[in-house]
């Protein structure tokens, strides 16, 4: 792993690091926040997943976050959204191919080689960051905004017991029945719509293993509002009557504005769940 950059920040250490990934075959770059904190001892983990076009710098230099993960003393994560490079493949469209992982194991070609973003966000990752930064993965929680909120409610379901709490800024909430989703999932997964379900958080309600609190906001302002289909997700939570919170935020668009107004509320709602929880 190799040190890209180190900046001081607000008492604490903003790095980017890059490493050759075995899961994606390529190399992928990440921000980690560290508090000061961390001098004294292993500190919880929030992870950051990013949407459609981001990198990993978009969230860590937009959304804010770092001012009120080192006032809770949490880390947080800002992975990639997708493998890059010159042999890795990618679509002339913002939303298939590089930047653009939707956060699920490739199965079919030409992405299957490299965009496996799922075992690269739930398993290679954090063995990385385990080993080789002071960080409690016991406690750890997870946010997103849009198609990183979708990986972010789906990754808690589907691996209950991982993280304690989840949020998401304007996720795609229902892909299998969106734009943002259909187009990219038949890419990934193939036609077979059975595949798809476990990357749906709204399919997944239903039978998610995850049983710690949900926050969710959304824009009344978003122009993605009906890709991102918040009513639906919200349907599926009352029907299971899962502990959930889902404010629709009035006059607030998709932009890093937005997710920056209300991260101060999403890191203190995990701060809740991963000292006390
Ligand atoms: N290029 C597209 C939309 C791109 C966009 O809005 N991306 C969002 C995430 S959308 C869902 O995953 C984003 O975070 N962009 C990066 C940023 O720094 O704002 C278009 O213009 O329609």
């Amino acid at each position: 792993m190799e040190t890209v950059s180190e900046n001081a920040a607000f008492g604490g250490v903003q790095g980017v690091y890059r490493h050759a990934s075995s899961s994606t075959n390529c190399d992928m770059t990440f921000g980690l926040f560290l508090p000061e904190e961390v001098a004294d001892g292993p500190v919880p983990l929030l992870w950051y997943l990013s949407g459609l076009t981001c990198t990993h710098e978009n969230a860590m230099t937009k959304a804010g976050a770092q001012a009120w993960c080192a006032e809770q003393g949490i880390a947080m994560v800002f992975p990639d959204t997708s493998p890059r490079g010159e042999g890795v493949a990618d679509d002339e469209a913002y939303d298939l191919g590089q930047g653009a992982g939707f956060y699920v194991n490739a199965t079919q070609a030409p992405w299957a080689p490299h965009f496996q973003m799922w075992d690269y966000i739930t398993e290679e990752l954090p063995t990385l960051l385990g080993e080789r930064f002071a960080l409690d993965m016991d406690r750890q929680s997870i946010t997103g905004h849009s198609m990183g909120g979708h990986g972010a409610l789906t990754m808690a379901m589907n691996l209950p017991g991982r993280f304690r709490s989840v949020s998401a800024f304007a996720p795609i909430c229902n892909p299998s029945a969106s734009d943002w989703g259909r187009k990219q999932l038949t890419a990934y997964l193939g036609a077979d719509e059975a595949a798809w379900a476990r990357h749906d958080a709204t399919l997944m309600m239903q039978d998610s293993g995850f049983d710690g609190p949900i926050l969710i906001d959304t824009g009344t302002s978003d122009q993605f509002l009906d890709l991102l289909k918040p009513e639906a997700l919200a349907q599926a939570a009352a029907a299971r009557r899962q502990q959930a919170v889902l404010r629709m935020q009035p006059g607030y668009d998709h932009s890093y504005f937005f997710v920056s107004t209300f991260m101060e509320d999403h890191v203190s709602f995990h701060a809740e769940a991963l000292y006390r929880g």
